[in-house]
């Protein structure tokens, strides 16, 4: 093991850390690659404290392990504090006193982190021995980090069912997607792969499957036959919360758009499984992005971004974007990207998918918007303007709201709008810790296949190179405003 640091929580003695092979059987190891970073911190931790937390929970070791050493207890307090902030009493709600609940407090007692060079296969051969068996490899870390270690892990022995599990973004384009997959695929089998993305963990997302496939209202008119144009939005308050490193490259095409919303979209547009066996699922959603492609074919017309300038958004004051600490002032990253597709199948042609992202927005709009086409015919003598209904799918908060027509809102024959209103479940478990129970279990159902992740960027790499080359114009929008002024009007003459 040489030359590497490791640092445990207290409570097992060391000899049952470093047994290795057959020491956690039935217990799963996930190894964390790039756990000192604050991707692991604020989103992985908590996501898989909040699994945990719950009913389902069963125990997991976590081995950390990055460049930087961390002191002793550091670890182990990053990975309680993430735990204690989604901790829950046993009604559910949020815990007081820093209690984590005992399968939390059996996986922090076990929890230790390794410090090395991840590129170093003694490193690496020394952490799969203190791994044990079939061992989850969680990479946390950017995609050409990421490719380099996968590389070096090619040459090491793995343990018989190795995992392996990424974060988004997956590669950085589609041949760079596809060259990674190649080389996974070179020693570990697609179903013991997981690219993750936590949209997918989101009851409101995993519900699409739900309210289409076991909805007799719905489904029958899930087609362009009576639905006239679909919107996908997630407009966030939020402006950079401290990453520019990883956003200033990315944008909001790539950060948003090519993986979560095109992901959403796959499951909103995709033909009804046999099953909800992963096998049938992920076909069906690759099968939708196979046949999805920008709308009438344009990179130039088919989008439009934007970049805020200073403003207030959510009550804070925000600069320029280009001001923003971290970003290159000579790069034209958006930060509010919309692009429209469509799926050139009998169920779908000609009708407009418009999926939309943004920063430093004035409203969290986060939903789906479903207008569905006027009927053919009215009764004469009815007055007033009819609007049409209209399904919104509320992203987070789940909520739905069916919008239709109804008679006696302002007189006994003339038309008015009333709204049907639900809310969906919510549940204690956060998107990531759903993902992560699948991963866990050795389920790739919310995981994204191989496929899938090159078809993605394989959809919006013109729209990415033609705003490389300046061929679309970067507008601007006020922080805290809706977008560029011109937007909104042509959004509410298409509404
Ligand atoms: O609202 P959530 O669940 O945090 O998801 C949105 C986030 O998703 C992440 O993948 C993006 O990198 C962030 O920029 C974005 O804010």
């Amino acid at each position: 093991m040489g030359g590497i640091i490791t640092t445990h929580a207290a409570l097992l003695p060391v000899e049952e850390h470093s047994a290795g092979a057959g020491q956690h059987t039935g217990q799963r190891t996930l190894v964390i690659f790039g756990a000192s970073g604050d991707l692991s911190s604020r989103l992985l931790l908590p996501g898989l404290g909040s699994l945990l937390a719950g009913q389902r929970a069963t125990s997991v070791r976590i081995i950390g392990t990055g460049r930087s050493p961390l002191a002793a207890d550091e670890w182990t307090d990053r990975v309680r504090s993430a735990f204690a902030s989604v901790a829950r009493e046993s009604d559910g709600t949020a815990a007081t006193r820093g209690e984590i609940g005992p399968v939390a407090a059996e996986t922090l007692a076990t929890t230790e982190y390794v410090a090395g060079d991840p590129t170093d296969t003694d490193h690496l051969r020394a952490l799969l021995e203190l791994a044990g068996p079939a061992p989850v490899l969680y990479f946390s870390l950017p995609p050409a980090v990421t490719t380099a270690i996968v590389a070096k892990l090619r040459e090491v022995e793995l343990p018989e069912g190795t995992e392996l599990a990424f974060e988004k973004p997956f590669g950085t384009d589609a041949a760079s997607a596809a060259a990674l997959n190649q080389l996974v695929g070179s020693f570990i089998p697609e179903e013991n792969v997981h690219r993750v993305d936590h949209f997918l963990g989101r009851t409101a997302v995993l519900n699409l499957i739900g309210l289409r496939f076991a909805n007799r209202l719905f489904e029958p008119v899930w087609n362009a036959e009576h639905i006239e144009s679909v919107e996908i939005v997630y407009d966030e308050t939020l402006g950079l919360e401290g990453r520019a490193q990883y956003y200033d490259n990315a944008g909001a095409l790539v950060d948003m758009i090519q993986s979560h919303l095109l992901l959403v979209l796959a499951l909103l547009a995709m033909d009804a499984p046999a099953t909800m066996d992963a096998v049938e699922v992920r076909s069906e959603m690759a099968r939708a992005l196979r046949s999805t492609h920008l709308y009438r074919g344009s990179a130039i017309e088919a989008g439009r971004r934007a970049r805020y300038t200073a403003g207030i958004a959510d009550d804070r004051v925000v600069p320029a974007y280009a001001d923003e600490a971290g970003v290159d002032r000579d790069r034209a990253t958006e930060t509010l990207a919309e692009v429209t597709v469509e799926l050139d199948t009998n169920r779908w042609a000609g009708v407009p998918f418009t999926l939309r992202s943004g920063k430093a927005l004035g409203v969290a709009r986060k939903e789906i918007v479903i207008k569905f086409k006027p009927l053919r015919h009215l009764p004469s003598g009815l007055n007033g303007a009819r609007d049409g209904e209209t399904l919104r799918i509320g992203l987070n908060p789940g909520e739905l709201s069916l919008s239709v027509p109804a008679l006696g809102v302002d007189g006994p024959y003339t038309m008015g709008q009333v709204f049907l209103d639900a809310t969906l479940p919510s549940s204690p478990v956060l998107p990531y810790g759903e993902v992560l129970s699948g991963i866990l279990r050795r389920d790739p159902l919310l995981s994204v296949r191989g496929d899938v992740a090159e078809r993605c960027w394989e959809i919006v790499e013109p729209v990415l190179t033609a705003w490389r080359a300046g061929e679309v114009p970067l507008e601007e929008y006020e922080a805290g405003s809706d977008g560029p002024a011109d937007w909104q009007e042509s959004t509410e003459s298409a509404a």
